[in-house]
């Protein structure tokens, strides 16, 4: 049992961070924070529109920002990007404020339910399933390093995957304090 004030969901793109997290949130009465949309609206822009006036690297630096306002709070459930772990400070920030969960998805099926997404700059092009592998061997080192547990969504639809988390947290984390955000 690790305890820690906030449960953090990092992975890949298609993992189900943003749709498993909210029903996730929802079962264990944690408030929900999408650091993407967290960004968004507190930038007024989207974030491919983010990536086409500031670069990748705006992007980050907003993504920075946004975490570390989300995890100064207690009580939240907060959805990464699947680029957050790159940032070694981000990955310090997210294991001393959230217990972190590592949704697992292979790259097919990664590519399959992203097939009609258009909103992830990363994803441009028609090369998908290189752009995803490249992205998997970058990256999975980080997510390996970063998490408390790793959960693997293959084969599994989202309201599924999302209770057996659930059950499997259960023996795994404990907040620090009470369900309910603080800031
Ligand atoms: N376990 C799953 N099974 C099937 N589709 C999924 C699953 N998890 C996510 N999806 C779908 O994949 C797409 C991307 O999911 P999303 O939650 O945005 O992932 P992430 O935030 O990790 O990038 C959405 O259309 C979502 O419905
Ligand atoms: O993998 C990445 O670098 C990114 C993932 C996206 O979030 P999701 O992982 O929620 O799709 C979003 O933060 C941005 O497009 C960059
Ligand atoms: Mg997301």
């Amino acid at each position: 049992m690790n305890p820690a004030p906030n449960l953090v969901l990092v992975g890949p793109m298609g993992a189900g961070k943003t749709s498993l997290g909210k029903r996730l949130a929802e079962r264990l009465g944690l408030q929900f924070a999408d650091a993407d949309r967290d960004i968004e609206l507190r930038t007024g822009a989207s974030v491919g529109a983010i990536f086409d006036y500031e670069g990748e690297a705006g992007f980050r630096a907003r993504e920075r920002a946004a975490l570390a306002q989300l995890l100064a709070g207690s009580g939240r459930l907060i959805a990464t990007g699947g680029g957050a772990v790159l940032d070694p400070d981000n990955c310090r920030q997210l294991r001393a404020r959230g217990f972190v969960v590592w949704l697992q998805v292979g790259v097919a099926e990664q590519a399959e339910r992203l097939a009609r997404d258009r909103s992830r700059p990363l994803l441009q092009g028609d090369d998908r399933l290189q752009r995803l592998q490249r992205l998997a061997a970058e990256r999975t080192p980080l997510y390996a390093q970063v998490a408390d547990l790793a959960f693997d969504t293959r084969g599994l639809a989202v309201a599924e995957a999302a209770g057996a988390l659930a059950t499997l947290l259960q023996t795994h984390w404990r907040p620090t304090v009470a369900a309910g955000p603080t800031a």
